[in-house]
């Protein structure tokens, strides 16, 4: 099945019986309240206020959505009154129940016969509070809690102008899925009360501008600009006097003062994109202007007192350019104190198809008519592929098949030929040696008895091998380009 926003509506949870397994004949007002462990593990305080939560539900190959929000109780069972049916032999008829109220979900385990697994805990008749990020098991059965962290407007300009400081194009709905993404932005809205200045690495396309903007957003300058340059869009010539203004007079064809992008951002965030293309001549003036908390404008004498949150980004190695002098070590501490990584989006398995949705259902919303769906064995070549250019190529891959499906389900030959051959390969990836081509036989041939031996079953033959489906998925997927 494709991924929908699809709500089951057969059947009630809310009945008393409802809420006793069967089997276990023990009724559900005996739980107990287990301490939250999901803290511990994932961190995830900082994102409490689940206001547009969604369940991601996965059975094999089979994805769904369940919005949960405008029902208080899901029931999750085999039985035909649940609104989350998982229907396999591990599964009591009533094994668990979710609630959702005043912001909060909670599991509940009805003591089901094999009990519920959050987060790799065992939870047997017993409550635990869950968010972004945390996997519930029942059976065969895994449901991904995810949530909208925020709604940011983006925009695709290279630079700002500090005129028009806001400037929007289009809005972003941020799915946070994937536990390291959930962590990532917890620590990100920790961090956006203070004045702290925080450094956000990652890939090209993985999303550090969005949550750059939603940093901003969270942060107590929320109501004051944000102004976005792209370091690397700006001549170097023009660097300097773009960053940090200029006095009439002082150059050529300055015939009047201009403020530049840090003065704009007065009072609120500059979000340095591309922060590795700093000039080494741009990248002491910053290090004055963060030291000094003032700048100079180009061919100007008095300091101006500067009140600017500042964030920064790259998808370069800064730690490397600082080693081979491209960048300062001054600055590289300076901007540094507080570093998050975005996770590449070949690591944030459920966040592809729940992305894979909102752009095929932005699409459709732009041309009219109904969302199409995903092909199964779509999805699947999607979370398969290593997508080096991460959420930006997923939105144009879909794009592509969107327009090649013409209304109709996007399948596997929708997509670009890169995707279906899955032939992505980083660029610079070294010839194999003879012991890592054996190693590679090696593990492709337990790999495969392991599936044979498991009839073909994909989840077991990944719980037999003791790794996640995830990396078997992405194994074969390799198998496959290599033959
Ligand atoms: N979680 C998300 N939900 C929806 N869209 C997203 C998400 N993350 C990224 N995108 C979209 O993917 C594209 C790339 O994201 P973004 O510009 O934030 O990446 P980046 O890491 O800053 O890229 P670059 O390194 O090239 O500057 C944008 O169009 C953005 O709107």
């Amino acid at each position: 099945m494709a991924v929908r926003g699809n709500v089951a509506a057969h059947g009630s949870a809310g009945e008393s019986d409802a809420m006793v397994d069967e089997r276990s004949h023990e009724p559900a007002d005996e739980t107990e309240t287990v301490p939250l462990f999901r803290e511990d593990l994932i961190g995830l305080d900082g994102i409490q206020d689940l206001s547009e939560p969604f369940l991601i539900r996965r059975s094999g190959n089979e994805l769904s959505l369940f919005e949960l929000r405008g029902r208080r109780e899901w029931l999750i069972g085999r039985a035909r009154d649940a609104q989350i049916i998982a229907n396999d032999a591990e599964v009591s008829r009533h094994h668990a129940k979710l609630m959702f109220a005043n912001g909060a979900l909670t599991v509940e385990d009805l003591g089901s016969r094999n009990g519920t697994l959050v987060n790799g805990h065992a939870l047997r008749s017993a409550t635990v509070r869950i968010g972004p990020g945390d996997i519930v098991v029942i059976g065969e059965c895994q449901l991904i809690v995810a949530t909208q962290a925020g709604r940011v407007w983006g925009s695709r300009s290279s630079t700002v102008n500090p005129s028009n400081a806001n400037a929007t194009e289009h809005q972003v709905d941020i799915v946070l899925a994937d536990p390291e993404m959930a962590r990532v932005y917890a620590s990100v809205r920790k961090v956006a009360r203070m004045m702290t200045t925080v450094l956000i690495l990652g890939e090209t396309g993985s999303g550090k501008d969005v949550l750059a903007q939603q940093l901003h957003q969270w942060s107590p300058r929320a109501d004051k600009p944000l102004v976005r340059v792209n370091c690397a869009g700006i001549p170097e010539t023009l660097l300097e006097s773009e960053l940090f203004g200029y006095e009439r007079g002082a150059f050529t064809g300055a015939d009047r003062r201009k403020a530049g992008y840090f003065e704009a951002a007065q009072g609120g965030t500059i979000f340095l994109d591309e922060i590795g293309e700093l000039s080494a001549t741009a990248q002491v003036k910053l290090l004055n202007v963060l030291e000094n908390r003032a700048l100079t404008r180009l061919g100007g004498t008095s300091p101006i007192p500067v009140d600017v949150r500042v964030v920064c980004a790259t998808h370069r190695d800064l730690q490397a350019f600082v080693g081979s002098e491209r960048f300062r070590a001054d600055l590289y501490y300076r901007i540094s104190p507080f570093m998050v990584r975005v996770p590449p989006l070949r690591d944030r398995l459920a966040e592809i198809c729940l992305l894979a949705e909102i752009f095929v259902n932005k699409l459709a919303s732009q041309v009219g008519g109904p969302p199409p769906t995903i092909a199964p064995d779509a999805i699947t070549m999607l979370m398969a592929y290593p997508w080096p250019g991460n959420v930006r190529e997923l939105r144009n891959a879909v794009e592509h098949a969107f327009v090649m499906a013409d209304g109709a389900t996007l399948r596997c030959e929708h997509f670009p030929s890169e995707i279906q051959s899955g032939a992505a390969l980083p660029p610079s990836r070294p010839p194999m040696s003879r012991i890592r081509q054996r190693v590679n036989e090696v593990e492709r041939k337990t790999i495969e008895e392991a599936i044979a031996a498991e009839g073909g079953n994909q989840t077991r033959a990944a719980a037999r091998l003791g790794i996640s489906r995830r990396t078997l998925v992405y194994k074969l997927a390799q198998y496959r380009r290599e033959d």
